[in-house]
């Protein structure tokens, strides 16, 4: 692994008018690291995300990404990340290889080498007889898969992904979790969003813990584990201090008497 991050997020703060929802963030991530970031609905995952692939240009601190400064080069970032968000909408008139050509032209990628990765792409994700079906056929993993193949087509440096497992079934998610770690063995990035803890314990070689916009544990699992001898669900909500989910489920169960 390098010495120099490839990621350097200082100081960084983002409000919605007088709502503060990341205070202060400063992260060094390095090439060819998996990181799963975790964190209670609303703790800024997604925030956090969309800025660093450029999509919310307003906020305070500095993110510098392959020495390209955010504020100043978000067009030469963006190049360098394939991003899959979460709750896409899909353009599902058209078919996978439409959409696959539309993105891949946005990233300048030729036509021949385009058109080849997205039939590959597609047959190794067992889409390979649905390339020219319209998208408003597919069931929601089908889309799912189409548009991680979209996040990855121009072979980046750095992928994002927002829970990008969430409508697949059992065997494509074994199948992302190994594309995951075989990406990372390719020297990629990951950054990857999401609250299937089992995944992220498995996957990650370091797990980023935000709460409340902060971030309040990080390293690896194994390290995680050391100081706080749980399963990663467990620890996420000791952390997050929701130790007692007994309270909750109690509550709404007494609701119906
Ligand atoms: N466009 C917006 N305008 C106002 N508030 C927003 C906006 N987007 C997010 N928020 C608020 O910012 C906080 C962080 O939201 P964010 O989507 O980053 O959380 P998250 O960790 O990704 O949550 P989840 O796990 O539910 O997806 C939340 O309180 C949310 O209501």
């Amino acid at each position: 692994m390098s010495d120099q991050p490839l990621i350097q997020i200082s100081n960084l703060t983002k409000s919605y008018g007088s709502k503060l929802v990341l205070k202060g963030l400063s992260l060094d991530i390095y090439p060819g690291q998996v990181i799963g970031y975790i964190g209670p609905n609303g703790a800024g995952k997604s925030t956090t995300v969309k800025i660093l692939t450029g999509l919310i240009p307003d906020f305070e601190g500095e993110v510098i990404v392959d020495g390209f400064n955010m504020a100043t080069n978000a067009l030469d970032i963006k190049k360098l990340i394939g991003y899959v968000p979460e709750n896409a909408e899909i353009y599902d008139v058209l078919t996978p290889m439409e959409y696959l050509d539309f993105i891949g032209k946005l990233y300048g990628m030729e036509e021949k080498v385009l058109n080849d990765r997205a039939r590959r792409l597609l047959t190794a994700f067992g889409l390979g007889t649905n390339g020219d079906d319209r998208m408003d056929t597919f069931s929601k993993g089908m889309k799912q898969k189409v548009l991680l193949i979209s996040g990855i087509i121009h072979n980046p440096k750095i992928i994002i992904l927002d829970e990008p497992l969430s409508g697949l079934d059992a065997n494509a998610v074994i199948m992302i979790k190994e594309l995951i770690m075989r990406l990372s063995q390719e020297g990629k990035t990951i950054f990857y969003c999401s609250h299937m803890m089992d995944v992220v314990e498995k996957v990650s070689d370091r797990i980023l813990l935000i709460n409340k916009g902060e971030i309040i544990a990080d390293g690896t699992f194994e390290s995680l584990k050391q100081n706080h001898s749980d399963t990663l669900e467990r620890i996420f909500s000791k952390l997050t201090g929701r130790d007692d989910s007994n309270t909750e489920t109690d509550a709404i169960i007494n609701a119906f008497d």
